[in-house]
C-alpha cells in the first residue's frame, strides 16, 4: 500500500449548507446524506449521477437504512420513518420535549440495529451554542426510547468496534474521542474514557466511521480533513487533507466498500474563502486508501 494513490475528487458539486451523515446504500449503489439546515435528505445515484432530494419540515441531521425498507432519520427533535417513494415522514418517538432550542445531531444504526442519535442546543452561528444541552440517545426497535446520559455539547460521530465490543463517540467541544464497554445484547454502555485527544489543527472532531481493520477515521471540522486513528495505540496512523475547510463526516462504500465518502459544510465561509474553496459543500469521494469499510447497519423496527 502506498500513500501517494490516495486520489481526492468532488463528485457532486451539492452546496450543503452542512452536508451531513454519508450513508451508503449497496442495493441501489447510492450515497444517502442529509443538508442540515436546508431539511433535506438526499441521495445521489453513483452509476446515473442524478440526485434525489426530499424536502422536510425540520433540521435533518441523520439518516440510516430501515430493514422493512424506506429510511430512518433523525429530523428536528424527532426519530422519522421515511417512507422514498411517496416523499413522507411517520413520527416513531420524539425527545428533548423540555428543551425547546434543541435538535438531534449525528445518528447511527448500532449492529444490532437499535438507532442511536444525540443531540444539540440550536446554534447561532456554527460552533456557537448554549453548551451543555444535549443527550445520547437510542430508539430500540419496539420504538421506545432510552437516553444514555446528557451534558452533552455537539453530539457527534459515533460507531462500533467490529468485534461489537466497544461503542465510539465524540461530542465535538471535548475535542476527544471517547470509548465505553458496549453490551450487544442489551444496547448498555459503561466505563467511557478518551482513545484520541485532537491536535491544535486539527480543529474540531465531527463525524466519524470504522474500517475493516479496526481503525476510526474522524471528519475534523475546520481542519480540512480526516484522520485515521488507532483506537488501541491512541496514535493517529493517517491523515489525508481535502480541498474544504468544514469537512463533517465520512463513510465507506463504493465497490466492496473500498472508497470513502466525505460531506461538508458551506455555512460559515466567508465570501474571499470561498473563493479559495469553491467546492464547499460539495460530496468527496477518496479512493485508493488500500483499506475497506464495512457495510452500514440497517434499523430493525
Ligand atoms: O455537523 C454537525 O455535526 C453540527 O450540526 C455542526 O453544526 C458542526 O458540527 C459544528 O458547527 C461544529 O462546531
Ligand atoms: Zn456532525
Amino acid at each position: 500500500m502506498t500513500m501517494c494513490s490516495v486520489k481526492i475528487e468532488c463528485v457532486l458539486p451539492e452546496n450543503c449548507r452542512c452536508g451531513e451523515s454519508p450513508v451508503w446504500e449497496e442495493a441501489t449503489n447510492s450515497l444517502l446524506f442529509v443538508d442540515i439546515p436546508s431539511k433535506k435528505v438526499c441521495r445521489w445515484d453513483s452509476l446515473s449521477k442524478q440526485v434525489h432530494r426530499v424536502t422536510v419540515d425540520a433540521p435533518v441531521s441523520s439518516v440510516a437504512l430501515r430493514q422493512s425498507g424506506g429510511y430512518v432519520a433523525t429530523v428536528g427533535t424527532k426519530f422519522c420513518a421515511l417512507d422514498w417513494e411517496d416523499q413522507s415522514a411517520i413520527v416513531l418517538a420524539t425527545i428533548d420535549q423540555d428543551k425547546k432550542n434543541n435538535r438531534f445531531n449525528d445518528g447511527k444504526v448500532d449492529p444490532a440495529g437499535r438507532y442511536f442519535a444525540g443531540t444539540m442546543a440550536e446554534e447561532t452561528a456554527p460552533g456557537v451554542l448554549e453548551r451543555h444541552q444535549g443527550s445520547l440517545y437510542c430508539l430500540f426497535p419496539d420504538h421506545h426510547v432510552e437516553k444514555y446520559f446528557d451534558q452533552v455539547d455537539i453530539s457527534n460521530g459515533l460507531d462500533w468496534s467490529l468485534d461489537h465490543k466497544i461503542f465510539y463517540y465524540i461530542d465535538s467541544l471535548s475535542y476527544s474521542v471517547d470509548a465505553f464497554d458496549y453490551d450487544l445484547h442489551t444496547g448498555k454502555i459503561s466505563n467511557r474514557r478518551s482513545v484520541y485527544k485532537l491536535e491544535k489543527d486539527e480543529q474540531i472532531p465531527d463525524g466519524m466511521c470504522i474500517d475493516a481493520e479496526g481503525k476510526l477515521w474522524v471528519a475534523c471540522y475546520n481542519g480540512g480533513r480526516v484522520i485515521r486513528l488507532d483506537p488501541e495505540t491512541g496514535k493517529r496512523l493517517q491523515t489525508v487533507k481535502l480541498p474544504v475547510d468544514k469537512t463533517t463526516s465520512c463513510c465507506f462504500g463504493g465497490k466492496d466498500y473500498s472508497e470513502m465518502y466525505v460531506t461538508c459544510a458551506r455555512d460559515g465561509i466567508g465570501p474571499e474563502d470561498l473563493l479559495r474553496q469553491p467546492k464547499a459543500g460539495g460530496i468527496f469521494k477518496i479512493t485508493g486508501l488500500g483499506v475497506k469499510g464495512i457495510p452500514p447497519y440497517p434499523f430493525v423496527g
